[in-house]
């Protein structure tokens, strides 16, 4: 009797605390700012926060690709609004934010997610090239966690997550863009320490490696190529995908990360800690392709979990995703 007592106890509060964290309107009392919520990562964040119930802001300068997210996620039973915003601009952000009270009332998480840069050698790299990716990337992410500090999470607190870009030992051929992100995962410790007495405000960091998503089609076709051609250089044999990136955002936007203050995770499927072996040396790790397969959160549904076309990389990168999907993911 006893032990069957025990066992209904084990499964009910099981069940509880499954349902605490899990449960579809987790994020039904927040307003979720995405930066750069039209394409590629950002999309899949907003999809994913809008579908456990939060209302979400997409913002990023070009309305026509953040009217098209917020309609498809619309149509999915989410609820999504645009804005318009030049992260650059830090009296924009603020104005930003103070649209955001006065239309949704709070703003209970930012997803600093807009950036980007381009590829070039450090030697050929101009100083102009070099301040603009620091100003996207590193003023940028600061104008927007201030203006959400000052025009509403001061007083009320709140989340913050900083998408950066694995640069544990570097970033060759992408000097601008690791100095920038480093300067913003120093920062975020900062903001972490300076900010939690202010009503509980976290603010933490997640790193992608490379991830097969839109932000590929910036990149010129033999930059692309390469990329393409290195996915077996990852301890997992592959790369990453939106999927996986938005799952650790949500994770740190929510309750079980209620104890989580000023860490980077790493979302790079180890490969940050295998750089420094380049093609052709002793480290070769899944040449036959990945041992771990890929997490496909959205596009939501029983059948489309793994229907990918509404990722929107290169083809040559998007193509990969059918190698990662071979064996199905237990998740
Ligand atoms: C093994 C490799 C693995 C690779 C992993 C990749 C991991 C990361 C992936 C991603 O992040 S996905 C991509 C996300 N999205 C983007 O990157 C956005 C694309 N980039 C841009 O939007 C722009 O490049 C920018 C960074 C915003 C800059 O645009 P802006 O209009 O502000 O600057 P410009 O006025 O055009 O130029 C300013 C300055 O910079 C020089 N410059 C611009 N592009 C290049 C280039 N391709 N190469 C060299 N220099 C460039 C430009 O010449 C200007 O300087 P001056 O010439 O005037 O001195
Ligand atoms: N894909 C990858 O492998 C990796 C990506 N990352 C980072 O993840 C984030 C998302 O990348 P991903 O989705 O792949 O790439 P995308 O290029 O698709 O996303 C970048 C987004 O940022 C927005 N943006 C750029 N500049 C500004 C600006 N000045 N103000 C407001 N919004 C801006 C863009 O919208 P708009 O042009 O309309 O303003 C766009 O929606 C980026 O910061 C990227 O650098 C980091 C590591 C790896």
């Amino acid at each position: 009797m006893n032990i069957l007592w025990a066992y209904y106890v084990t499964c009910k509060y099981h069940v509880v605390a499954y349902n605490s964290i899990f449960k579809k309107d987790l994020f039904k009392d927040e307003v979720v700012l995405v930066t750069g919520g039209g394409t590629g990562i950002g999309r899949c964040i907003a999809h994913e926060m809008a579908s456990l119930g939060a209302t979400v802001v997409i913002a990023a300068r070009k309305l026509d690709q953040l009217t098209a997210v917020a309609e498809e996620i619309r149509k999915l039973g989410g609820k999504c609004d645009t804005m318009q915003i030049n992260i650059r601009d830090a009296a924009k952000a603020l104005e930003l934010i103070e649209n955001i009270v006065a239309k949704h009332g709070k703003l209970t998480c930012l997803v600093n997610n807009a950036g980007g840069q381009f590829m070039s050698p450090a030697s050929m790299l101009s100083t102009k090239g070099f301040a603009t990716v620091v100003d996207l990337n590193l003023n940028g992410t600061f104008n927007m966690c201030k203006a959400a500090f000052d025009g509403y999470m001061g007083e009320h607190g709140g989340s913050i997550v900083n998408i950066v870009a694995e640069c544990r030992n570097g970033f060759p051929r992408m000097v601008h863009t690791g100095a920038a992100r480093s300067g913003i995962i120093n920062m975020t410790k900062t903001l972490a320490v300076e900010w939690g007495p202010f009503n509980g405000i976290r603010v933490n960091c997640v790193a992608p490696g490379t991830i097969v998503s839109s932000g590929m089609k910036n990149y010129p076709d033999n930059v692309v190529d390469m990329i393409a051609g290195n996915d077996w250089l990852s301890p997992t044999g592959r790369f990453g995908t939106e999927s996986e990136i938005a799952a650790s955002v949500v994770f740190l936007l929510s309750p079980a990360a209620a104890y989580i203050n000023g860490v980077n995770l790493a979302v790079d499927g180890g490969s940050s800690l295998s750089k420094g072996f380049p093609e052709g040396q002793d480290l070769a790790f899944n040449p036959e392709g990945s041992l771990m397969p890929a997490y496909v959160g959205w596009p939501e549904g029983k059948d489309n979990v793994h229907n990918l076309k509404h990722v929107d990389a290169p083809q040559k990168i998007n193509d990969l995703l059918n190698k990662y999907k071979k064996k199905k993911s237990k998740l």
